[in-house]
């Protein structure tokens, strides 16, 4: 997102918010090849497994979520990485995992070069200040009780940023810099519009000197044109702050947009992942075929002529995953019994010379590519979800800015 290029060949998905922010930038962001970057965070083989707990006193264990089941991801310094998957399909606990606010079950985080792992108290504490998260609902994360002034202080009080005279100066630069005047120092957060609110939220973010953010969901709950706002001023402030982002969303044309590199998620894990432009013009995984084909195209031609693969089914339950390949009971693709006992593993695919950056998790990702598989019906299998239910609430509070402190 850092700088601007002509499109590449390809598809280009059809989004009110990705001609807006066109319309404002006059041109079209896409990946910029990241590739001889740093490696900011790296993240290997992390797992997040909840307890499903039973009993009078939820005593017993009697199975787990495994949301999050074995992610390898790194990403660069100044890269903004896009994540996407279906709503459960383990996105925010991983972001969150990365933050360590949830703990690891397996597997470790570097952050720019020290295991969180071994932080502990006061030491992770600091380390989190380089950290910070921009959430979808920020009316939720920012305490009403508190002024923009008071919210914006509380993380810098508690990284000790604020000596002597000079925070108000700073905190109104902040608010210049994500575009909000400095009356509003004085206004509580019920007294803006959802997008002056995502403004407070990632000045908060901001106030502290981060240097990654993961913002998960930073634009769903906004109006379309507010949207394309929010995205370019991510943008631009990517720039003035030399910020790297993780960006969880499950819009696809904003994903598309904002992404230097994009991962696809299924079910705790990485099935595809590629530069923005290769993953969004080929696909590779059936998977993230699927989940392109559902996007419409603008032009109408290309619209009825195109691919469109239906996903068979729900998303089994992470309590309970499928064996093997775990999107082999959706797959049109499926090859008895290799897919449905063998996990792939996320592997450089290269398809007319595309780069090496391109990985996918399909045993059969060459063959499907070239067309020597064809498609067939698939058949939804009825697995049994509610045997192992997850005790997870309906609505799995997220964290809250003060959480990040
Ligand atoms: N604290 C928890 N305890 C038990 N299960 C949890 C907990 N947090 C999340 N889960 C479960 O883990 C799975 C992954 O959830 P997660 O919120 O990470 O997915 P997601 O892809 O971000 O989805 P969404 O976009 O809907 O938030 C879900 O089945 C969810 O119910």
């Amino acid at each position: 997102m850092s700088e601007n290029t002509p499109d590449q060949p390809g598809h280009r998905v059809e989004s009110p918010v990705e001609d807006a922010v066109e319309e404002q930038t006059g041109h079209v962001a896409t990946g910029t090849g990241t590739g001889n970057r740093e490696v900011l965070v790296d993240a290997r083989g992390v797992k997040v497994h909840f307890p499903i707990k039973r009993g009078v006193i939820f005593d017993k264990t009697v199975g787990h979520v495994y949301a999050v089941d074995g992610m390898d991801l790194q990403i660069r310094r100044g890269e903004t990485y896009g994540l996407v998957g279906e709503s459960g399909c383990g996105k925010s606990t991983f972001g969150r995992a990365l933050l360590q606010l949830e703990e690891l079950t397996e597997g470790e985080v570097v952050f720019d070069g020290v295991d969180l792992a071994t932080l502990k108290g006061e030491a992770l504490r600091k380390q989190r200040q380089h950290m910070q998260m921009v959430f979808q609902d920020p009316l939720g994360s920012l305490d009403p009780r508190q002024t923009v002034e008071q919210l914006l202080l509380e993380g810098m009080r508690a990284h000790n940023m604020v000596k002597g005279g000079g925070a108000t100066e700073r905190l109104a630069e902040l608010l210049q810099a994500v575009g909000l005047p400095r009356a509003a120092l004085n206004k509580y957060p019920h007294e803006f519009s959802g997008g002056q609110r995502q403004r407070v939220g990632i000045a908060r973010a901001l106030s502290v000197d981060p240097k990654l953010i993961v913002a998960d969901e930073p634009v769903s709950a906004l109006d379309v044109s507010v949207q394309a706002q929010v995205v370019n001023l991510l943008g631009d402030l990517q720039e003035e702050f030399n910020l790297t982002y993780l960006v969880i969303a499950h819009d696809l044309a904003v994903v598309r947009h904002i992404s230097d590199r994009v991962g696809v998620m299924y079910l705790g894990a990485l099935v595809e992942e590629a530069d923005a432009d290769d993953l969004y013009a080929q696909p590779l995984h059936p998977y993230s075929r699927a989940l392109m084909s559902a996007v419409p195209v603008p032009d109408p031609v290309v619209e009825d002529t195109r691919e469109q693969i239906l996903l068979a089914g729900d998303l089994p339950s992470p309590a309970n995953p499928p064996s093997g390949c775990r999107f082999h009971t959706r797959c049109p693709w499926r090859q008895e019994t290799r897919c449905d006992t063998e996990r792939p593993e996320l592997r450089v695919v290269q398809i007319d010379g595309a780069p090496q950056s391109h990985r996918v998790a399909c045993h059969w990702a060459e063959q499907i590519a070239s067309g020597e598989l064809q498609p067939h019906e698939v058949s939804v299998e009825l697995t049994d979800t509610t045997a192992v239910e997850s005790n997870v609430p309906d609505d799995v509070a997220p964290p809250t800015a003060a959480d990040m402190a």
